[in-house]
């Protein structure tokens, strides 16, 4: 499809003996902020390096722009990737910094395109500051730049507000969603689930490897939503009573005894009195409420607990 910017097919690295990327498979639409999260050492970053051709898959394959991106390498000169630590020459401007990769490049208008790469991460009034005298917020600031010579279609960005100061993270954060509105697809990474929610669009939960779950943005906040949880004997049963006597209409059956019901404003002594009318017995009932990073430790976990 046309939207469809990238795709990995069981993509997976090994290293010697340690599997790093483990059959992944993922979709990536033109627009996306896709939002990459794991702990430590989940794999974000080979997937990455993968998806830039910085490395290449042990198995599986990488699809960009439709085309098989190992048979086709130029592919990967679409994709602008700022991984971790900056690559800079700490003695030299902003301006210089760029510039040596433009010329590198062999870029034609490089002037101009300079200084609209700084205007564009608001280092303007910096360009002639050495490096070395820049806030971390600017290093990495200047390395969004640097990932943006030569107008990808991608951005990659790994861990980009990594030990940065609030106003740091926030400008960071600001210049994501400025380049997304401008028609940017971003793929961004991150171990702290709080904060990719304030960008991401879409979700994938990497751990050991493998992806274990995806989802858009709307999903997840329903998922973190506060909720009453009620345990019936038939959820089948019961959903029709409540959505009659209590007007319910956003709730979500979780399996065959278990309720989600997001109306804020249900007490839930309202729902046990509309189920026992209808001679219908509540085994549980309780109020959930959970962060973010609470419901992402929580899948973590989970899948610990099974692989046990
Ligand atoms: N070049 C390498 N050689 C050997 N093992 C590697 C190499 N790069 C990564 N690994 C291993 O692959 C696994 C995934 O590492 P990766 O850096 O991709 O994780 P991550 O999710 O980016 O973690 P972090 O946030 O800590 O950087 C880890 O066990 C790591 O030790």
């Amino acid at each position: 499809m046309a939207n469809e910017l990238i795709e990995m097919r069981q993509l997976t690295k090994t290293f010697k003996s340690q599997l790093a990327v483990d059959h992944v498979d993922l979709t990536i639409r033109k627009g996306d902020i896709f939002g990459l999260i794991g702990p430590n050492g989940a794999g974000k970053s080979t997937l990455l390096k993968m998806l830039a051709g910085f490395i290449h898959p042990t198995a599986g394959d990488i699809i960009l722009f439709n085309h098989n991106a190992q048979a086709n390498p130029g592919y990967y000169e679409r994709m602008g990737i700022l991984i971790e630590q900056v690559g800079v020459f700490p003695q030299y401007t902003g301006y210089k910094n760029l510039d040596l990769i433009a010329l590198a490049y062999g870029f034609k208008n490089r002037k101009a395109e300079i200084t609209n790469l700084l205007n564009m991460v608001d280092l303007s009034s910096a360009s002639k500051t050495k490096v070395k005298d820049y806030s971390m917020g600017m290093k990495q600031r200047l390395g969004i730049a640097m990932a943006l010579l030569g107008s990808p279609d991608v951005l990659i960005l790994d861990e980009p507000t990594n030990g940065l100061d609030p106003q740091g993270i926030a400008s960071i954060r600001q210049l994501i969603l400025e380049l997304n509105k401008a028609g940017l697809t971003i793929i961004i990474s991150s171990h702290i689930l709080e904060e990719l929610s304030k960008v991401a669009t879409q979700y994938a939960i990497i751990n050991q490897g493998k992806i274990i779950e995806t989802m858009s943005k709307d999903e997840l906040l329903l998922k973190c939503e506060d909720r009453i949880e009620v345990e019936v004997d038939q959820a089948k049963v019961a959903v029709p009573i409540l959505e009659e006597w209590l007007g319910i209409k956003r709730y979500k059956v979780i399996s065959e005894r278990v309720i989600h019901i997001y109306e804020q404003q249900i007490k839930s002594q309202q729902i046990v009195k509309a189920l026992a009318d209808e001679n219908l017995f509540v085994h549980a009932i309780k109020n959930q409420s959970q962060s973010l990073e609470h419901y992402f430790l929580e899948r973590i976990e989970r899948i610990g607990e099974q692989d046990d």
